[in-house]
């Protein structure tokens, strides 16, 4: 297992709701387990940026899942922008292309740089875990099998300056062997044994994931829906 951090750093927990309240209520019964909280497109049209100020100013660090996915130079203003946030993380999804994960770091470097803030971890999105071999094949288009494509857009995210990609636990080894260990793997689809499996596909528990080579795991709904969100994530970093 990766021992560079401490388990309580390496899980990012999810906050899928609809409005602000509950998503800082949830904030406050994690604070003294879990240090990062993902902030997806649910809360923030919702909220605004105001709750990652507020997540801020209560001591986490912010991965703003924005998935950008548009042309180059609309995908840097976009980094541009988050990155006037002060987040710690976000995310593109690889499938824009090499030139447009290169403008969205560089504007994202430029911009932290400007503000003389830590420059925010940029990770590629490679193929949701929701993703299953049939639909990738089926549905979406793409020959293959789904690790050949993984790997295929990991390169390409280290090739334009990503610090790293979110993929399923089933390819971080494969990631890892590519890439080097240094290259950030961000891995959603976690679920602990004792957990639902809800739509996700690729899933895996989070001692497997870590096991892996994983550095980080998002963890939404097998935290926020437990009856105790706050023993659930106990429970977590104590399998892990
Ligand atoms: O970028 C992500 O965070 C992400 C990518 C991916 O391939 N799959 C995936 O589930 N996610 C996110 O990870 C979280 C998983 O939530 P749970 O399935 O409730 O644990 C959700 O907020 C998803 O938006």
């Amino acid at each position: 297992m990766n021992s560079r951090h401490n388990p309580q750093e390496r899980i990012f927990v999810a906050l899928d709701y609809d409005n602000m309240d509950d998503a800082l209520r949830m904030a406050e019964q994690l604070g003294d387990t879990i240090k990062t909280m993902k902030v997806g497109l649910q809360l923030f049209f919702k909220s605004g940026p105001q709750i990652l100020h507020r997540l801020q100013d209560m001591g986490f660090q912010i991965f703003m899942d924005c998935k950008f996915h548009d042309i180059p130079n609309t995908v840097a203003g976009a980094s541009d922008s988050v990155t006037q946030h002060g987040v710690y993380m976000f995310n593109v999804h690889c499938a824009g292309g090499f030139d447009m994960m290169k403008r969205a770091k560089e504007a994202a470097v430029k911009r932290a740089e400007s503000m003389g803030i830590a420059v925010p971890k940029l990770i590629g999105v490679t193929q949701l875990t929701s993703t299953s071999q049939q639909m990738l094949n089926q549905e979406i288009g793409v020959p293959g099998d789904v690790q050949s494509s993984v790997l295929h857009y990991a390169k390409l995210a280290q090739q334009a300056g990503l610090d790293g990609v979110v993929a399923s636990g089933h390819e971080i080894e494969a990631i890892r062997a590519t890439c080097g260990e240094e290259f950030l793997t961000v891995i959603p689809g976690i679920r602990p044994a004792w957990a639902a499996q809800d739509d996700q596909k690729r899933i895996m528990t989070p001692a497997q994931a870590l096991q892996a080579g994983a550095h980080y795991l998002v963890i939404g709904r097998a935290i926020t829906h437990a009856a105790d969100p706050r023993a659930a994530a106990m429970r977590i970093l104590d399998e892990i």
